[in-house]
């Protein structure tokens, strides 16, 4: 089996072990019983899973959570303990046989069709569609949505932080402790990955995912040292031979020479600091990375880790750079980028110029476009609680629709023509302009002829009559695929970092000003001239005809 394949069935075999039948809402269960007792086993529906409202104020969503909803199908089965725990919890009067029913249950007659994960996606249009026995199909609704949700919306908040920061700088997922529990957290590290991070801290999710896991330290690690004699030792191997270098000699001097250079005094400097950094060094030299605003980044930091990186240097290493978690980030990235620069020039090392910055501190969209607006030499931002917990939106609201019943259409109404759920079995095209960008989503019945490259097809909004268009697609893509099928995996869903490059392929196709951060344009969905009539014949049988006295 080649690597690349073992990777991909270790990573299937990754089940979070929380997800399974039981996780649901209980009127899941409650309306099981009540279709079974009521003889419905045989009646067989269509349900839509889908959004209303694109989050953070957008006018795309990425989605995610295919995966997952294709193991939970996979893995669907109630155990004997799942079956002794709702015989207790269901009321007494419930009949014996249907736990016998439930035993028995598995996915095996559902069909899932489902859009590419990491796809651009917009509201209204079905994400998931589950075609199968009413029961069943039902009982996977909480589940399949709490799968999707979360994973879409952290994918969306992940991508637009790629997207707002631009190629150049790299993005590390920092947000574990602040996570909404030990599950949101893995979940976060997973879906800020396929959004377009670079790399996580969270060590499970970088063994579970194939993650890269980054990091520098903490303050407490500084802090934890107070003098010069916390230094374990004061010598360093060099890089290329045996020779033991005395390197706290090396920092003390390099310290005296740099101080020139930066216009510091060495007294005003923390040699707690020091000592932490050249422990550090000692620790890692070929990965020194410091975290310098402790004390002082000018007058303390910045000096402290310009002395371990010569004296590094002088062994035989190339320091890797420095963290800012405070103050002003334009400013200090500047200053640092500013004083990486003189010593390059003074100790004739051009790479010590480009030394990375990474910059942290409750980072969020508007800090990162502000900051760029600035001007700033941040290389790297590390993000944690605004970006897993979607702070500026906690939730998306996909919801689970009955969109057909034993072949019959279904429609569900509402005061809100927003929320008027679009009926039948439907499939989705995205058709393209001559540009190469997307132009409009087309929901159809399924009973319609897919529209073709270079035909005229009416496009129409699905609730207000006069908002129509004429489009000559230049491509069509067919946004469904069917994913499971018979019992099984039909369609393999794509090892996470082909995921990973699909968001960046999907989101090239959208024009600049659906993606740009404040107002953006909203791109079109419409329903066929077909689909628009049969939604609004239904409308008008189901709608009640009110009397005025
Ligand atoms: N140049 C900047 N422009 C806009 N926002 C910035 C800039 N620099 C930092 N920020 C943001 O401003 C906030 C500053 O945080 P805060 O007020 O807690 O100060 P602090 O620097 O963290 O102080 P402390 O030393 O107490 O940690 C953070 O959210 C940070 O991301
Ligand atoms: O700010 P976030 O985007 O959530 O990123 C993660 C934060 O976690 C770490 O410290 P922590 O916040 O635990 O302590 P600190 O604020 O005192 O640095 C790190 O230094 C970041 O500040
Ligand atoms: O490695 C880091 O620098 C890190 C990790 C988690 C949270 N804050 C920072
Ligand atoms: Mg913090």
């Amino acid at each position: 089996m080649s690597s690349d394949k073992q990777n991909n069935v270790k990573e299937m075999a990754r089940q979070n072990g929380i997800v399974q039948p039981l996780l649901t809402d209980f009127y899941q269960i409650t309306m099981a019983y009540a279709y079974w007792k009521s003889g419905k086993v045989n009646d067989t529906a269509v349900f839509d899973l889908f959004f209303r409202t694109n989050p953070f104020h957008g006018e795309f969503t990425i989605f995610a959570g295919l995966e997952e909803c294709l193991k939970f199908l996979e893995n669907f089965y109630y155990s004997d303990s799942d079956i002794e725990y709702l015989k207790q919890t269901l009321p007494a009067t419930v009949e014996y046989e249907f736990y016998d029913y439930l035993k028995d249950l598995t996915c095996k007659d559902i069909k899932l069709s489902a859009i590419e994960e990491g796809s651009v996606v917009f509201p209204r249009v079905p994400l998931l569609r589950v075609e199968g026995p009413l029961i069943i199909a039902q009982l996977l609704e909480t589940t399949l949505l709490t799968l999707v949700n979360f994973a879409s919306l952290m994918a969306t908040n992940a991508a637009r932080y790629r997207m707002f920061a631009g190629k150049n700088v790299s993005l590390l997922e920092f947000g574990l402790r602040r996570a909404q529990g030990p599950d949101g957290g893995l979940s976060a590290s997973k879906y800020s990955y396929i959004g377009g991070f670079d790399g996580t801290s969270n060590v499970l999710a970088g063994k579970m995912f194939n993650i890269p896991v980054k990091g520098t330290h903490a303050h407490s690690f500084v802090t934890s040292f107070s003098t010069l004699d916390d230094i374990h030792s004061v010598s360093l191997r060099h890089a290329d031979c045996s020779r033991q270098c005395d390197f706290l000699k090396m920092v003390l001097e390099s310290r005296e020479r740099i101080s020139e250079i930066l216009d510091v005094s060495p007294d005003e400097a923390s040699d707690g600091e020091l000592a932490a950094l050249i422990s550090y060094a000692q620790a890692f030299p070929s990965g020194f990375m410091a975290l310098v605003d402790t004390y002082d980044v000018k007058r303390s930091g910045l000096l402290n880790f310009c002395a371990v990186a010569i004296a590094l240097n002088e062994c035989g290493y190339r320091a890797v750079g420095i963290r800012i978690d405070s103050g002003d980030l334009a400013y200090l990235s500047v200053l640092a980028r500013e004083t990486f620069k003189r010593v390059a020039e003074k100790f004739d090392l051009p790479w010590f110029a480009k030394l990375t910055i990474v910059a942290s501190n409750d980072i969020n969209e508007e800090t990162i476009l502000s900051l760029h607006e600035q001007g700033h030499s941040i290389d790297c931002f590390g993000i944690g609680t605004h970006l897993v917990t979607c702070q500026r939106q906690p939730a998306l609201g996909c919801v689970y629709k009955l969109v057909e019943i034993n072949g019959q259409p279904r429609i569900k109404l509402s005061q809100d023509v927003g929320k008027v759920t679009i009926p039948g079995n439907k499939e989705a095209y995205r058709l393209f302009g001559a540009d190469g960008h997307a132009l409009i989503d087309l929901l159809q019945r399924s009973s319609e002829p897919a529209p073709e490259v270079g035909q005229k097809v009416l496009c129409r909004h699905p609730f207000q009559e006069s908002k129509r268009a004429y489009v000559i697609p230049s491509k069509v893509e067919h946004l469904y695929k069917v994913y499971w099928n018979e019992g099984r995996i039909c369609t393999a869903p794509k090892p996470l970092a082909e995921v990973r490059d699909r968001v960046q392929s999907s989101l090239k196709t959208l024009r600049q000003d659906i993606k740009r951060s404040l107002n953006p344009t909203p791109y079109k969905v419409a329903v066929s001239d077909n689909l628009y009539n049969f939604i609004h014949d239904l409308w008008l049988q189901n709608a009640p005809i009110g009397e005025l006295f």
